[in-house]
């Protein structure tokens, strides 16, 4: 049986992903601002009646005269322009209903096309709350295309729209008559012929913008948010990381004290307990994180937070734009590195890929938090706060700083004189449903467990195999791993490295470091297990280094990690979506340039002064 194609169309932020979500079962990312979805998704489901429908979801686009790249992936399917995809034989337009003014603009643009398409009639729970009254049928007959309601995020919400995609068959479906005319008229008139709208508007919002969005309280409200977040991250994790730190601590000893001594009790205890144990214990503080930025995401304070800081964010040579990719590259710099796609100009587009590492991502937070909780102590600050907290606010804060110093230094080189207007759409405020975060978390868990399980499971592995052989010679006097071959790499590379005081075990860490910036930590606990004292395990790696390095070193190394790009999936990210090997080869140098001389300064700064 053949299987029909349908295309998701519409304005940026009309539920179409949860739409494709509802449909498909997929978990794309869904949220509360213009712009989430930058790329084609493909998906598939079967109606009722067995027939099977290939559903593309698209990114949002306020018109086919795309002025961003991800506008240009819709414009290009829908006007069958993009190699190798054949013209969608359906086009499913969705409308936020409590929002047609704008929305039917595109409708009407699309029908241009003269291809089949139907109107998904999306947020009616959201219209009927606000007391909306829309005439469907009238609707239906204004625009000449079949009209169906859905509520996108409810189950059973897009039921109506399954049963009719079923009914038609696109071949018999009239591509619906094109009305000539001024688009802003025929919208006009269209609303007064189906739309009753409320009287009196909802003033929830406006009540909470005149705070949210006011030049002096707002600006508090949100460093005050931004601030509580950190000092949750610290404090509400510690039971759970010292369950977790309990857990693997008793069971590496376990296995220390039943295998018999050899190589693989050294794999074992001293490589997966002591180096994955190392990782496993920050799930809970990426969790808390993560739980915050969904929350954030789906409250539609985010466009809000953006327009605040649009000013301060222009004097910096960046833009409102660049405010939601470089919040997500809080918890990654890939999806935000590709949430620069609905930047229209390409040069701020170019400047927020080239800060977006700057960004504390979320595999930084076990780095700095090993090296917080072993050298900072955990004292409370003007009696509410954490001091431990309070350093990791500052080393998000370097960070940010830093990425807009970098941009105000591009924009002084490119000599850019442009002026600008932020247009941008706020959302309806929403509260977050507690399914979808549980699910947005649990999905957090498991990508974080993969790449345990994955890429540091291998990495920790081949280092251990590097720190075993070869095995020492007779009569050694030094821990084994002196002798072996990274050992003799530390050792190498330590001359370059002394002057930003990294010792020859953190040098080794760096290497496999540079695939992903957690496995410095892993790297330690198995690099610091093998090279000293028998029951070195996982939990015990914070003490350890403690005792072992200066305090100049550990904060050294910290500052390295505010800046150096350990991470070659950001690299091959920046390649694909500026497709210039320049400008990867420019973004490593400059930040691994920076990296050095921030750990230069502090750890010469800190010696001279401790
Ligand atoms: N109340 C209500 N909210 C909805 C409905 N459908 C989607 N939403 C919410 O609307 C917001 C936007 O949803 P998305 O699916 O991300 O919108 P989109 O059209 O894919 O947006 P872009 O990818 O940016 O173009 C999210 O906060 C959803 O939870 C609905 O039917 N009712
Ligand atoms: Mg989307």
């Amino acid at each position: 049986m053949s299987i029909s194609r349908i295309a998701l169309v519409g304005n940026p932020n009309c539920g179409k992903t949860a739409l494709f979500n509802q449909l498909t079962g997929s978990r794309q990312k869904v949220a509360n601002y213009a712009g989430v979805t930058v790329e084609r998704k493909e998906g598939r489901f079967t109606a009722p009646s067995g027939r099977v429908f290939s559903l593309l979801d698209l990114p949002g686009a306020y018109s086919l005269d795309a002025t961003s790249p991800d506008e240009v992936i819709t414009r290009d399917i829908c006007l069958g322009r993009r190699a190798g995809e054949a013209v969608p034989e359906l086009i499913v337009c969705v409308v936020d209903a409590t929002n047609l003014r704008l929305h039917l603009r595109f409708v009407l643009e699309v029908k241009r096309l003269g291809r089949p398409m139907v109107l998904a009639l999306n947020m009616m729970d959201a219209a009927r709350k606000r007391g909306v009254t829309i005439d469907r049928e009238e609707l239906q007959r204004q625009l000449g295309m079949d009209v169906i309601e859905t509520v996108a995020i409810q189950t059973g919400g897009a039921q109506d729209l399954v049963a009719h995609l079923d009914k038609v068959v696109a071949k018999d479906m009239a591509a619906p008559v094109v009305h000539e005319g001024e688009v802003h008229d025929q919208v006009r008139k269209i609303l007064a012929a189906a739309v009753v709208m409320p009287t009196a508007t909802s003033g929830i919002d406006d009540t909470i913008d005149r705070w949210v969005l006011h030049p002096v309280f707002g600006l508090a409200i949100l460093a005050l948010v931004m601030f509580f977040i950190f000092q949750a991250v610290f404090s509400w994790a510690e039971p759970l990381m010292d369950g977790i730190t309990e857990g693997v601590t008793v069971t590496g000893e376990w296995f220390a004290a039943t295998l018999p001594d050899g190589l693989l009790r050294s794999l074992v205890v001293d490589g997966l307990f002591a180096g994955l144990g190392a990782v496993l214990v920050f799930l809970p503080q990426i969790l808390i994180l993560f739980f915050f930025i969904l929350v954030l995401e789906e409250s539609g304070y985010l466009p809000r937070a953006a327009f605040l800081l649009d000013r301060l964010m222009f004097k910096a040579g960046l833009t409102g734009r660049s405010f939601i990719p470089l919040l997500s590259s809080f918890a990654c710099a890939i999806p935000g590195i590709m949430a620069t796609r609905s930047i229209q100009d390409p040069r701020d587009r170019l400047t927020t890929i080239l800060v977006a590492p700057l960004m504390t991502c979320s595999a930084r937070l076990p780095v700095y938090t090993l090296l917080i909780a072993a050298f900072i102590p955990a004292s409370t600050v003007w009696g509410i706060f954490n001091l431990q907290g309070i350093v990791l606010f500052v080393l998000y804060v370097a960070g940010i700083v830093s990425a807009m110093a970098v941009a105000w230094f591009i924009k002084r080189m490119r000599k850019d004189k442009s002026e600008h207007a932020l247009l941008m759409e706020l959302p309806s405020y929403r509260m977050p449903g507690a399914r979808n975060v549980a699910i947005g978390l649990w999905e957090r868990a498991l990508i974080f467990l993969r790449r345990v399980t994955t890429i540091i499971l291998s990495l920790t592995v081949l280092l251990w195999f590097l720190s075993t052989f070869p095995a020492p010679p007779e009569g050694a006097t030094l821990p084994a791993i002196d002798y072996s071959l990274a050992g003799q790499l530390g050792r190498l590379m330590e001359p370059v490295f002394a002057p930003i005081g990294f010792n020859w075990q953190i040098c080794i860490a760096l290497i496999p470091g540079l695939a992903a910036r957690e496995v410095a930590v892993a790297a330690l606990g198995t690099v610091y297990a093998m090279s000293g004292s028998e029951e070195a395990v996982a939990a015990q790696l914070g003490p350890l280094i403690a005792a072992q390095w200066s305090l100049a070193t550990a904060l050294s190394l910290l500052a390295w990690y505010v800046f150096a790009p350990q991470c070659m999936s950001t690299l091959a990210v920046i390649r694909r979506e500026t497709n210039s090997w320049r400008t990867v080869a420019v973004s490593a140098g400059y930040l691994f340039g920076l990296a050095y001389l921030a750990a230069f300064l502090t750890y010469q700064i800190t010696k001279a002064l401790t």
